[in-house]
């Protein structure tokens, strides 16, 4: 609407909401709102009470809240108290005594009321059964008249007792009786109260004779610690406590919900709308508030009568100014910035803020979206990787960003500090306090949104199984990693560990550097004992900073062909690698080579291992150390009892592969100028294949087989699963050219990395030469051209891109044989270029008086313009 009138949306809303006011509009409170007229409503006779509706079933069956719907977080924070309420006043034949135990403000006088609502509305309790509460902290010092109030008294039966009364449990009959602060009750009130407890029956004061009988459910509820407090006796009598949690533990989410709520019921009643600066907003959102939410609703009371004196006209606007004295002082003191700012948000607002999702489930959506279009191959597993990670770092740098205060964060802080220093001797893997400090918001999200989390993951809970699954079998050192810290934090925080939650922490912990280098090689120590293996491992890798090896642990008494049956189920378990390190302590190292299920990958097994074995084999992995080399050099420096056992012939060979939709010949040159490109010692295989097999194969075709294939390189990207695609273009464009350097960079170094870029554009530019020149030479020709551009790049200092030189190699070549077949020489020279770029054109003449002696023809000042303009876009 806002679009169409060419207005805000928040004057749109001042304008409906105002309409709602003047009871012309109603507005239904489901997402997004909508708003109907009364008039409508009356002419199509829908019945209607208020002029607000959560829902349009609402509006239809004209519903409002009854009992726990009005309770701010039944779903959420209270959804479990919620239960034990229902359950404890419910329990036959009449119900059991509960008591509420939490800090003062929590929302236990309220908890009370809805229970008592709620099993009226239930038909638990008759409908003439009244709900009656007693705070016995009033009568403290006056417990006689407690007594007296409680369980009634006769005429004269104290001073002032003119008449007899009932009493408060008489009137509670077939209802509630709640006792609140019930840690003032005296000793002598007790004893009477044990009783009725316990038979049901009590003398009125005064009357020792008559007994009486009421049948009521009592509510106990206390702010003290019950165990302290409370006699032993009184404990005993009431089997249910629940505990009500604080407004810090409550979750950002449900504090919004809940600032909603109060402000709105203040909207109602002073019948205005209100708005507030955000800096109100978020001083009510983060401040410490001791008296929980009856503190909340109290500070927004106190700021919306403080700014009733500046109200203008039918808004209410909330400004810093009108905040309650402790709130300002905690801003003062938090020393930041105190200025108010222009930015408004209205009550309605917040509605969006607390019904939005929640991050963390946003962000389980992310990782399965991410993980459809992978299964549905739409992606690659490394930009898959890739996205995942992305997710979740920015997630949990979110989570550090926004750092909560909260006695919960730093409980689990404490704790996960010590689960992380275990993961570090374990793994070498480093998390820094600020990472532990993310790590622990987010289990603190996790308490928080428990409920939506749980409901979200049952929904979901086959996919999340099998992203897990997918993770498990590829990238098994994060997901190891991972599992334990799940495993630990599991028996720490008794929090249930969905599948999801434990991919979360792989992609926290998978790193796609380390990982690509750790999947390439393997290092297991295998050896018998009940933990020696491990031992071993874990002091190597703790050394090293690095998690290097796995550790598998044999019983004592095993032969080898047990050791190699562990050994394959391991090797199931990692992947694909392409150098797997066995270190053993015993067995024939050739037998254990022959048992195993391992193909295209290096292997080498040495035995007699102990730690400082593992860390000189370790510490050889570490710096890429050639396989053979390193076992040589280990078997030096131990000498006694060493031998080891090397298989390098399974290795797939590294292999390009050329395929061009345009056809075999296209693949076949291009197959050769790569060759020709290759600097001297290199001779990686260049292979073709035709476009169409490729198509229709895939990664079937033979080729893959045989030879681990670097990348394709062609005209159209075949898109080979795994199968990184180079376009021919991109050899050429220096940006992009880096991105094909990358394959090559195992096999040469840098200096023969730069002398194949250049090898790449000359034999390109070559290529498309000797189509189109005629008469001259265009080997020949080139190299003259090459040499110019080389001297005019260095007398105008400057270094022309790839792209640059390939277009001014072709163009300048066809020129020469343009001109030396036409031999016009009719430019007209033009006199303003040659003024004002004189240098310029001095150092093209210059640089090309050798091709242009050879040839015999002069280069036309117009051809020089071309060639400046050629430059300047370099
Ligand atoms: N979950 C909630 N949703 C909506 N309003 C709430 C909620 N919890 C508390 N309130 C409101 O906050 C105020 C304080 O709650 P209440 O008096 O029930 O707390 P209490 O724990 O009984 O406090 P005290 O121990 O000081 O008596 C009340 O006005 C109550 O209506």
């Amino acid at each position: 609407m806002s679009e169409n009138l060419k207005i805000s949306r928040s004057q749109v809303s001042v304008v409906l909401n105002k309409l709602v006011k003047e009871n012309k509009l109603v507005r239904i409170e489901s997402k997004p709102f909508c708003f109907i007229s009364v008039e409508y409503l009356k002419e199509k006779g829908i019945p209607f009470k208020d002029s607000v509706y959560a829902s349009l079933d609402d509006l239809l069956s004209n519903k409002e809240k009854k009992d726990f719907e009005k309770l701010v977080g039944m779903n959420h924070s209270l959804a479990q108290t919620v239960k034990q309420c229902k359950a404890t006043i419910s329990y036959p034949p009449n119900g059991l005594p509960m008591l509420l135990y939490g800090s003062t403000g929590t929302g236990k006088s309220l908890i009370a009321k809805l229970t008592y609502e709620w099993a009226r509305n239930q038909g638990v309790i008759s409908k003439n059964g009244q709900f009656v509460q007693v705070n016995c902290s009033e009568y403290a010092n006056n417990p006689e008249l407690l007594t007296a109030n409680l369980f009634g008294h006769v005429k004269g039966a104290f001073t002032g007792a003119e008449k007899d009364n009932e009493g408060l449990i008489a009137l509670a009959n077939n209802g509630v009786l709640f006792l609140d602060e019930v840690h003032e009750l005296k000793a002598e009130c007790q004893e009477k109260l044990f009783l009725f407890m316990d038979q049901g029956i009590y003398h009125r004061v005064g009357d020792n004779e008559k007994w009486y009988k009421s049948n009521v459910r009592i509510v106990f509820a206390t702010t003290e610690d019950p165990g302290k407090v409370l006699l032993k006796t009184l404990i005993r009598r009431i089997p249910m406590t629940i505990m009500i949690p604080n407004l810090e533990e409550r979750g950002t989410q449900e504090r919004i919900e809940l600032l909603y709520y109060l402000f709105h019921q203040e909207e109602k009643r002073l019948n205005c709308q209100i708005k507030m600066s955000n800096k109100v907003y978020n001083v009510l959102l983060q401040s410490k508030m001791p008296g929980n939410i009856g503190q909340l609703k109290s500070s927004v009371q106190s700021c919306c009568i403080n700014s009733l004196f500046d109200k203008m006209d039918d808004e209410l606007v909330i400004h810093l100014n009108h905040l309650p004295q402790e709130l300002l002082q905690q801003v003062y003191k938090s020393k930041k910035a105190v200025l108010d700012d222009d930015e408004y948000i209205f009550i309605d607002d917040l509605q969006s803020y607390y019904n939005g999702t929640k991050e963390i489930i946003q962000l389980n959506e992310n990782l399965l979206e991410s993980f459809r279009k992978y299964r549905d191959e739409h992606m690659t597993l490394s930009n898959f990787m890739k996205a995942e990670k992305n997710y979740v770092q920015k997630y949990f740098d979110n989570l550090i960003f926004r750092k909560k205060e909260s006695s919960q964060i730093d409980y689990y802080n404490r704790g996960i500090q010590h689960i992380f220093d275990l993961i570090e001797s374990r793994y070498g893997l480093k998390i820094t306090n600020n990472e532990t400090l993310a790590i622990a918001s987010f289990l603190d999200e996790i308490h928080h949104e428990y409920h939506d989390l749980r409901s979200w993951f049952l929904k979901h809970e086959e996919e999340c199984d099998d992203l897990y699954q997918l993770l498990q079998e590829e990238f098994f050192r994060a997901t190891k990693v991972s599992l334990e810290i799940c495993e630990y934090l599991k028996s720490y925080l008794e929090m249930d560990m969905y599948s999801i939650i434990v991919c979360v922490f792989i992609f926290y912990v998978y790193n796609d550097k380390k990982d690509s280098r750790l999947t390439q090689k393997a290092a297991v120590i295998l050896a018998h004992g009940f933990s020696t293996a491990s031992s071993i491992a874990d002091a190597a890798n703790r050394f090293l900073g690095q998690y290097i090896f796995d550790a598998l642990d044999m019983p004592l008494y095993v032969d080898t062909n047990a050791m190699i049956e562990k050994l394959n189920l391991y090797l199931d378990h990692i992947g694909k690698v392409k150098e797997l390190y066995l270190l053993v302590d015993m067995g024939s190292l050739e037998d254990i080579y022959k048992g195993l299920h391992i193909e295209n990958a290096n292997i080498g097994i040495i035995n007699n291992v102990s730690t400082p074995i593992a860390l000189e084999i370790g510490n050889g992995i570490r710096n890429h150390v050639e396989m053979e080399d390193l076992f040589k050099n280990t078997i030096d420096a131990f000498h006694v009892g060493l031998t080891y056992h090397l298989e390098k012939n399974k290795l797939k060979q590294p292999v390009i592969l050329c395929s061009c939709a345009s056809g075999l010949g296209t693949a076949q040159k291009l197959k050769l100028m790569l060759e020709q490109s290759f600097p001297d010692g290199i001779n990686l295989d260049v292979k073709t294949l035709n476009y169409s097999e490729l198509i229709e194969l895939g990664k079937k075709n033979a080729v893959f087989e045989e030879y681990d294939v670097l990348c394709v390189l062609g005209t159209l990207d075949p898109n080979i699963e795994d199968i990184p695609f180079v376009g021919i273009e991109d050899l050429i464009i220096e940006d992009t050219f880096s991105d094909f350097n990358q394959y090559f960079k195992d096999y040469m170094d840098e200096d023969q990395l730069n002398q194949f870029d250049k090898n790449i554009l000359h034999n390109f530019s070559l290529s498309n030469l000797m189509n189109t020149l005629i008469i001259l030479n265009p080997i020949k020709l080139l190299e003259q051209v090459a040499n110019a551009l080389d001297v005019l790049q260095k007398y105008l200092q400057i270094r022309f891109s790839n792209r640059t030189c390939f277009g001014l190699y072709v163009h300048i070549c066809c020129l020469i044989e343009r001109l030396v077949v036409s031999r016009m020489g009719e430019y007209k020279p033009s006199e303003n270029f040659l003024r004002e770029h004189k240098d310029f054109v001095e150092y093209v003449q210059k640089a090309f008086t050798p091709v242009e002696d050879f040839y015999g023809v002069e280069i036309p000042t117009e051809e020089i313009i071309y060639i400046f303009n050629y430059v300047k876009n370099n």
